[in-house]
């Protein structure tokens, strides 16, 4: 089933230091109003739940003094029964009201972490290398559940706890106001507690949540380099780091533990007190005759039935401020926005393929300049290539071209148009990319390559297949292009993976194709024959490529060659071995060392 669309959506999150109020309305009408139906209907039965608390101790008057006190055994049937019906009502309510409570909370857990990743989809890739997975998976999962575990319990104890304890006090006062008042003799002593546990309990639950995230960081990263741990003989290490991190937890979640149960201990200390006042009081009433047994015993049996509630009551002041510090995490994040100023409606180019052109581009991440001032043209429909020892600044050209950063100064220009004049959907669906790593989802090679597309046949699989010299270790998988490609790629080596990934560029049939050491895992007989296929390929685009393997490049229309974030030489092959610059001496080393390893 689809969940219902929030009408207010995008209400802006509150300034998440202006304490819980604007937070707790931002939830409401972001989260709980488009359940308002559901959860109204919980609440009321819940609210029949516990008013049959305040009924069955009002019950145990006429059992102790009309049956037991009369010897009447003609009422026995009648209390017996009400007595039963009670529990009845009191098993439907509560099965009702937590099946209920149940689908609203997984309807909330699950808008909130869609909306989440929606939001942080739209992020700067800045973001994400500041974020570890772990961390980020954490908050989209951890505190998340965090949330709804608060809100349910507070939604029950408002419902449930709260009726049962006013049902509950009603009984007891309708008995004796002065009992009652004997009974709270020590609620004061409460309040001074409950407001230091309140900050203590905020400060763990945030230094719970950043740990939590450091342990999903810490398993992501093994997982992920799992090769590297074991060849490096991590494994100790990894263990001993990520028993660190759980000791913190462990300690973390002690410390929280105690910070919630303070609270309820201090409620059972005052009913002692509560309990000890009213048997002093009503006790001595009862044995020279002035008050009834049955009377004491339902007032008596108020006060214990008031226990549970006030308890749990107690406790959800602390579950509130756990629940609250993931909150406040949450809204921090929706509050987060692209650093990316693109115009609503954005120009589109008017010839495809079109020309790439950077003009005195300047950009760093953080404090550290990569681009230089660099200014070059790749020309429409045809294959540029760019050259440059490692660090240059060459995959940062790609970036900045699909706009996964925007340049700090100068223009990247698309067929004349800034991208920073583009929508960012527009300027990204022009190109296809395959970079360094070729990733793959843990998905079969055909959904690799179609990436949710509908209608693409499989003659346009084969095809793509063929020109990315992929076919034939595809037609020896046993399931074809329906093999699972395993988390990541892993069940295919690196040069199948980096095939595949051309296959899925070439699919997309973009305007540019910008080719990231695409090859680079191949053998020199592969990567030569796919160099042939992807001339053709790509005959009526223009082509970016950025190798090391001098070699591969020489065909191309023009080299650019990059060095400390500046384009220093242009040209074709022959003309830049002819200038004798630094294309001249880098060929030169390559060429000598592939003359030595033959
Ligand atoms: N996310 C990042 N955060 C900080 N610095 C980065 C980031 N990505 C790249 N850099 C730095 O930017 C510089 C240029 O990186 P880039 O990947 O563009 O170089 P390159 O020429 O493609 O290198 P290579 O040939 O080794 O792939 C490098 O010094 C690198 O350390």
């Amino acid at each position: 089933m689809t969940l219902p669309d929030t009408p207010a959506r995008d209400l802006p999150p509150p300034d998440t230091d202006a304490g819980d109020g604007p937070l707790v309305r931002w939830f409401w009408a972001r989260y709980l109003r488009p359940e308002s139906g559901l959860l109204a209907l919980a609440f009321l039965i819940m609210v029949i739940e516990g008013s049959t608390l305040g009924a069955l101790s009002y019950m145990l008057e006429p059992l102790f003094d009309r049956v037991f006190g009369s010897g009447s055994t003609g009422a026995l049937w009648l209390v017996g029964g009400a007595i039963f019906g009670l529990f009845a009502v009191r098993a439907i309510t509560s099965l009702t009201s937590k099946t209920l409570l149940a689908r609203v909370s997984q309807r909330v857990a699950a808008r909130m972490q869609g909306q989440l990743l929606a939001h942080l989809l739209r992020l700067d890739m800045r973001f994400f290398q500041d974020n570890s997975p772990g961390a980020l998976i954490e908050r989209v999962q951890g505190d998340t559940m965090a949330v709804q575990g608060i809100w349910i319990s507070l939604v029950s104890g408002i419902g449930r706890d709260m009726v049962a304890l006013i049902g509950l006090f009603a009984v007891a006062v309708s008995i004796d106001p002065w009992w009652t008042l004997a009974a709270l003799i020590g609620t004061p002593l409460l309040i001074l507690p409950a407001a230091v546990l309140r900050r203590y309990l905020r400060r763990k639950a945030i230094h719970l949540r950043n740990q939590a995230g450091e342990r999903a960081t810490r398993l992501d990263e093994i997982f992920h380099g799992i090769q590297a741990v074991k060849l490096n003989r991590m494994e100790a290490h990894q263990t001993a780091r990520f028993d660190a991190i759980l000791s913190r937890i462990v300690s973390a979640e002690t410390k929280a533990a105690f910070g919630r149960a303070v609270l309820p201990s201090l409620v059972d200390l005052i009913t002692g007190f509560g309990f000890l006042a009213v048997l002093m009081l009503g006790g001595r009433e009862v044995a020279a005759g002035t008050r009834s047994t049955g009377e004491f015993m339902a007032f008596f049996s108020a006060m214990v039935l008031t226990f549970q509630p006030i308890r749990r009551l107690g406790d959800m002041a602390g579950l509130w401020q756990i629940g609250a510090a993931s909150l406040h995490r949450i809204a921090a994040l929706f509050g987060l926005q692209p650093s990316h100023c693109r115009p609503a409606v954005g120009q589109m180019p008017a010839t495809l393929p079109p020309a790439l052109s950077f003009a005195d581009v300047h950009f760093g991440y953080g404090d550290q300049p990569v681009l230089r001032g660099l200014s070059f043209t790749a020309e429409a429909g045809k294959l540029t290539a760019l050259v440059g020892p490692s660090g240059a600044g060459k995959s940062t050209v790609f970036h900045l071209l699909t706009g996964l950063s925007d340049p700090a100064s100068g223009v990247v220009a698309i067929d004349g148009i800034a991208t920073t004049d583009m929508g960012l959907d527009d300027q990204r669906a022009l190109f296809a990319a395959v970079s360094q790593d070729a990733a793959l989802f843990d998905e079969s090679l055909r959904d690799n390559l179609t990436l949710g597309r509908q209608g693409i046949s499989a003659g346009q699989i084969d095809a793509v297949l063929a020109t990315a010299q992929a076919a034939g270790f595809v037609g020896t998988l046993p399931q074809g292009a329906d093999t699972p490609a395993g988390p990541r790629g892993s069940n295919l080596s690196g040069g199948q993976r980096q095939r595949i990934a051309i296959a899925r560029a070439l699919l997309r049939d973009t305007p540019v194709l910008l080719l990231d050491e695409a090859t680079s895992a191949l053998d020199a007989a592969s990567e030569a024959a796919l160099a042939t296929a992807m001339a053709q390929a790509a005959q009526g685009r223009t082509t970016l490529v950025i190798a090391h393997r001098l070699a591969t490049v020489r065909s191309a229309h023009r080299i650019i060659v990059m060095d400390q974030g500046r384009a220093v030489e242009t040209g074709t092959h022959a003309e830049l071995l002819a200038q004798g610059g630094l294309y001249a001496n880098l060929y030169a080393l390559q060429f000598k060392d592939e003359g030595t390893a033959q």
